[in-house]
């Protein structure tokens, strides 16, 4: 196909910069422990200086590939799909969930909801971050709320989230992977001193699965 093609169905949804997927058990948040088809979306201009998937950034390294092939071979491994990246975001998601909801499938994804909202979800889960805040509708849908905490000031940076969402929203608290031996303790006094909030482990990483 020609750049220019490429470009124009990038564009539409009907092709997306695929990093990679993989059937795995949903690690974090509500759905943890729930087995998930992975479909990771290249491309963010975030920036979170912890993010555990830098390789994702750069979507030029991740080939344009035609929605209804990932949509295809998603179907085949899960009734449940998780969309993330990179930030899916970035991209137009209409066209990808409308073909997995038209499969009949639970379709969620992960997001900092820096960028518009577009697609058909049935389960939102938003982690927003300093240097780009999501936007004001992704706060009225998010279904949970999952805040990194790195540092001591993450904990007042999540209760500005939690003042912006939904009521019916889901609050979680995630220590951030390489400051978890620190923040851990600190995170289970919070939640026992503040009960709106749950905790959320990694806990893909200690199961040594993807
Ligand atoms: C890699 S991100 C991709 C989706 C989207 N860009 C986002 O940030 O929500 C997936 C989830 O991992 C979380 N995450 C990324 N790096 C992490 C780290 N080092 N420790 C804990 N959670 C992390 C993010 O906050 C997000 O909830
Ligand atoms: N098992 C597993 N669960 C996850 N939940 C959110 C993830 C992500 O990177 O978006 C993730 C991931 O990468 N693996
Ligand atoms: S928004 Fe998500 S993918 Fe982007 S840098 Fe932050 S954690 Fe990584
Ligand atoms: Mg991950």
């Amino acid at each position: 196909m020609m750049e220019k093609e490429i470009q124009l169905l990038v564009n539409k949804g009907e092709m997306l910069p695929l990093m990679e997927e993989f059937y795995t058990i949903q690690g974090e948040g509500f759905h943890k422990g729930t087995a998930a088809y992975f479909v990771r979306i290249g491309g963010c201009d975030v920036g979170c200086h912890w993010c555990d998937v830098k390789e994702s950034w750069n979507a030029k390294l991740h080939p344009p590939t035609l929605t209804t092939k990932i949509v295809e071979n998603a179907k085949k491994y899960s009734d449940t799909i998780v969309v993330t990246g990179g930030e899916p975001l970035t991209w137009d998601m209409t066209f990808l969930t409308s073909k997995l909801k038209a499969e009949g499938l639970q379709v969620h994804i992960e997001t900092s909801g820096a960028y518009e909202l577009t697609g058909q979800w049935d389960w939102i889960c938003l982690s927003p971050k300093k240097m780009k805040l999501p936007t004001d509708e992704v706060y009225v849908k998010a279904h949970e709320l999952k805040m990194i905490i790195y540092n001591k000031d993450d904990f007042r940076f999540a209760e500005e989230q939690a003042a912006r969402v939904n009521d019916n929203c889901i609050l979680y608290l995630q220590p951030e992977w390489s400051k978890r031996d620190k923040m851990i303790p600190q995170i289970v006094d919070y939640v026992m001193q503040n009960p709106k909030w749950k905790v959320s482990l990694q806990t893909h990483k200690y199961l040594n699965i993807p």
